[in-house]
């Protein structure tokens, strides 16, 4: 086996001096019936043959412990990066484990190495990643595995790949959930409320079971609003507050347009409230949103652009990217995903505030309970966020909001076998799309 060292110029870069060491075992599944991969770094090196049809890597001598057995490890995650243990912890704060499903999707393609890169939370912040597939994509994620290797993250200490969410969700800090079934043809919203419903009803369970009992959940597969409320319901030892529906990409898509429209860099733009479904329902706030710090009405005197043009245009921009680009948002969502969770981590600038999907029980607007609901937030950094109080109305945004209030009642009624509220009956007031969906 072969021992793969940390450029120097990048060990003095991060101040690095210490050991990673990814390693594949298989274990037996008894549910399964078989071997599965199971891949995690160790914080000191390890020795270990390659399978037969696995790349070959020549031995390497352990500075500790009695050499691991054949089936102990194969491939790439047999290398060690040879940094000293007891020194990665003195400049790096502790190790934080976050989980992603869909792991082997579009979106996660981006975002798995953002994370692993430090981009998210920072230089200094060590993670592991719990990364979640199925029967379906396990091959795959063990090539997702393996790029993420072959990136020689510093701070990406231990990479577990699985399709059991019960032990994706051990300890789990963090939780980005992706993966759910894409609309397909002819496929009405209710039966995609159905079927993503009981993958987020599952996971709900798990991460009640295993995760840190302070985890904070953002929930990006769609119809998220609604599959963020059955996974809080799927687990009462979480807040509630710590689940969120990502509707930051909808905010993002808001601020280009209005800053388009105004001619200024989206800098400028600020205080950009998303109300309500992650939908074509959702409500692009422009009565609070701010260009330059001037309200968006002083700036933009065409009113009507606002609330015609501007409003659809952000509600179907994904859609109209599916016509381009053949494929749904993942980059872009990808960043959205990186400001939502940076939002939650770093203090709110002063004045500003940021849109997220939450729990709207205590809300102070006016809008029903028990739905999550995109909302205005701010947040000390602490990982929490409060609600925005000083927004004003009027009653174009009352009859907007509404409507999508409407919508995520009616999916509420919808998915209540999922919730434990009882018996589901499903009236949508339309077949309503996803911002993605024409
Ligand atoms: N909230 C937001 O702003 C946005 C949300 N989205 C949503 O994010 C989700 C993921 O998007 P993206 O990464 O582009 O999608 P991909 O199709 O690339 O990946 C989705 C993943 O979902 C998993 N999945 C779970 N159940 C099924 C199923 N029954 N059939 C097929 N796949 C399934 C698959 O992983 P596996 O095989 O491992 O289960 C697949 O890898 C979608 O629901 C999309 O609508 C997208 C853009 C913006
Ligand atoms: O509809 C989709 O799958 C993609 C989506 O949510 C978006 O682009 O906002």
């Amino acid at each position: 086996m072969a021992v793969a060292e940390f450029p120097s110029s990048l060990k003095s870069q991060l101040n690095l001096s210490s050991t990673t060491a990814f390693q594949a075992n298989r274990f037996y599944d008894h549910r399964r019936c078989s071997f599965r991969p199971f891949y995690r770094a160790r914080s000191s090196p390890i020795t270990c043959s390659v399978a037969p049809n696995q790349v070959e890597a020549a031995p390497v001598a352990a500075k500790t412990g009695e050499p691991k057995s054949k089936s102990d490890c194969y491939g790439v995650f047999c290398l060690t990066y040879d940094l000293k243990a007891e020194e990665e912890t003195t400049s790096w704060k502790k190790m934080i484990n976050i989980a992603v499903s869909g792991a082997a999707g579009m979106i996660s393609n981006h975002l798995l190495f953002k994370l692993a890169a430090g981009e998210v939370f920072g230089p200094d912040q060590p993670i592991a990643l719990k990364l979640l597939g199925s029967e379906r994509s396990l091959q795959a994620l063990e090539g997702v595995a393996m790029e993420l290797e072959d990136s020689l993250f510093p701070l990406l200490r231990e990479v577990v790949i699985s399709i059991d969410p019960y032990e994706v969700f051990q300890d789990a800090d963090w939780a980005l959930l992706i993966g759910a079934k894409p609309r397909g043809p002819g496929m009405e919203r209710a039966g995609l409320l159905d079927i993503n419903g009981q993958i987020f009803a599952e996971q709900g369970k798990a991460l009640n079971a295993v995760a840190s009992p302070n985890v904070k959940v953002i929930v990006v597969g769609n119809p998220c609003n609604t599959n963020a409320l059955i996974c809080l319901k799927n687990a009462p030892k979480i807040p509630a507050k710590n689940f969120h529906a990502l509707t930051r990409l909808d905010e993002n898509r808001a601020k280009c347009q209005l800053a388009l429209k105004a001619g200024v860099f989206y800098d400028q733009v600020s205080n950009m409230t998303i109300w309500g479904n992650h939908s074509t329902t959702q409500v692009p706030d422009f009565l609070n949103a701010r260009i330059n710090g001037l309200p968006v009405k002083e700036v933009i005197k065409d009113h009507r652009w606002l609330e015609e043009e501007f409003t659809e245009k952000v509600q179907k921009r994904g859609g109209v990217l599916i016509e381009k680009w053949g494929r749904s948002s993942a980059a872009s969502t990808s960043v959205s995903i990186v400001d939502a969770i940076r939002s939650l981590i770093t203090p709110t600038p002063e004045g500003d505030w940021f849109s997220s999907g939450v729990y709207s029980t205590g809300n102070p607007y006016g809008i029903a309970e028990d739905i999550v609901f995109s909302m205005p937030c701010r947040s000390k950094g602490d990982g929490d966020y409060e609600l925005v109080k000083d927004v004003i109305f009027d009653d174009y945004l009352r009859k907007r909001i509404a409507k999508t209030e409407a919508e995520l009642l009616a999916e509420k009624r919808c998915v209540a076998h999922l919730t434990g509220e009882g018996i589901a009956v499903c009236d949508l007031p339309e077949d309503t799309m996803l911002p993605g969906e024409m």
